[in-house]
């Protein structure tokens, strides 16, 4: 259990050395001439060496061995279903809803970089613009194998069974209800226990920030100090590793003869970290009118135009609903952003029916959508209570600015499309002039 330690805060300088190497990082600069404990600097560079301050991100290693120390890259084969070509299908603008995906059945042994999905995303990995989202099913630990990303980074978030991710930096456990991020070049291997379920937001340009809070004030929302990066931890395993690499949408595998999990110590601000989604401090109206889900963003990545995302990860967590002479659940909408949705627990409240844990939802650029029938009557003749809503449930949304693709594995081969989901507005009456 004492390798579950955490330090808190978001974009902090955090220093952390294994308790068994005492005094292992150098005191007052990063490169001396010979390291504590016979050990190797390197550093890890999250943003360009000339980033401005404020973003500018790094952090440094002191490890067995620098990560150099592999044989060549050769191509895998695995995870045929992990693609960043967006033109596999036909653009299709339909509302789109997908049943739970399936977990691998338990005569398969699949791992977590090998049972990654991609459902659908945009831009593209060379010029580093745009975003993926996957699905991820598996079983199996990743035994003696490491990933990483070359492309971005990874949001993941658990919606079945636990994720005991062992990273260079350190070990982070993370439940349902709980994300993390793994940055671009982190390796890490995910063991797992079971069937295990979740899903993936991947940048591919900037890095995750909290968002500005404007009005709001210094505190609220996600706050910084509820975000925790793991303490150092290092094992010495001389056995063969297996290295995976996405790099430009391919994976590719490098074996070395040592783990990669030997940092004994490090310092800097570019980590993983994980958060609590259960201590998100929500804030919404007390008056009327039901607010925008931007009051519910979790993390942003944002582009380079002002307040418009690559990609937001907001959720919907349960809260009092307090309004007066309002319409409470999401309004009908048309959308310049795409909004794919997930579900962790429970049950969302425009859909009560057919979207379901570990299920999806995608609604492109411009395509109608709101509160099914049902609940459209309901709430539009509800007494309007003080009264506590999505208790014991957690839904997200990956909200982005470009317009995604959705993959043949998403659209055929998963076999999950929903084909009847547009009927659940079908039958919404016409009221007009108080018909019936
Ligand atoms: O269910 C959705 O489509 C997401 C959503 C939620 C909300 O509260 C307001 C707008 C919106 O798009
Ligand atoms: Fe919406």
């Amino acid at each position: 259990m004492g390798d579950y330690k955490y330090q808190s805060g978001f974009g902090s300088h955090f220093s952390t050395e294994d308790p068994r190497c005492p005094n292992a990082l150098p005191v007052g600069q990063n490169s001396p001439q010979k390291c504590a404990y016979g050990l190797y600097a390197e550093q890890l560079s999250g943003t360009a060496f000339t980033a401005p301050r404020t973003e500018n991100s790094r952090t440094w290693f002191y490890r067995i061995r620098p990560s150099v120390v592999h044989e060549p890259f050769q191509k895998l084969n695995v995870s045929k279903h992990l693609v960043s070509n967006w033109n596999e299908q036909p653009p299709n603008p339909n509302q789109m809803r997908w049943k739970p995906f399936d977990l691998p059945s338990s005569n398969e042994k699949v791992n977590f970089a090998e049972g990654l999905h991609t459902i659908c995303g945009a831009g593209d990995t060379r010029s580093r613009h745009g975003l993926a989202i996957h699905v991820y099913t598996c079983n199996t630990s990743m035994d003696n194998s490491a990933f990483y990303n070359a492309d971005g980074d990874f949001l993941i978030v658990p919606q079945q069974g636990v994720l005991d991710i062992t990273t260079e930096f350190g070990k982070l456990k993370v439940n349902p209800n709980e994300i993390c991020v793994i940055q671009q070049g982190m390796r890490f291997s995910v063991n797992v226990e079971g069937p295990t379920r979740g899903y993936i937001l991947e940048v591919y340009d900037h890095h995750f920030t909290l968002p500005d809070l404007g009005p709001i004030g210094a505190n609220g929302l996600a706050n910084p100090r509820d975000f925790l990066t793991p303490v150092a931890w290092f094992e010495e395993k001389d056995e063969e590793f297996k290295i995976i690499s996405k790099y430009q949408g391919s994976l590719f595998c490098a074996k070395q003869k040592h783990t990669p999990f030997d940092v004994v110590a490090w310092h800097g601000n570019y980590v993983p970290y994980k958060y609590d989604l259960s201590k998100f401090m929500v804030i919404n109206s007390v008056s009327f009118d039901h607010c925008d889900p931007s009051i519910f963003t979790v993390l942003t990545c944002q582009s380079s135009r002002p307040g418009t995302a690559i990609a937001d990860f907001v959720i919907f967590p349960p809260r009092w609903s307090v309004q007066e002479n309002t319409f409470r659940p999401p309004y009908y909408h048309r959308n310049c952003m795409s909004e794919f949705m997930g579900l962790i627990l429970g049950k969302y409240e425009a859909k009560e029916e057919g979207f379901m844990p570990g299920g999806g939802s995608l609604h492109s650029i411009m395509t109608p959508h709101g509160p099914d029938r049902q609940c459209f009557d309901g709430a539009s003749n509800a007494q309007l209570n003080p009264e506590r809503i999505a208790e014991g449930t957690q839904a997200f949304m990956f909200e982005s600015s470009l317009s995604m693709a959705v993959t043949k594995w998403g659209e055929e081969t998963c076999q999950k499309l929903d084909s009847k989901y547009y009927q659940c507005w079908q039958t919404l009456k016409k009221y007009f002039n108080g018909k019936k």
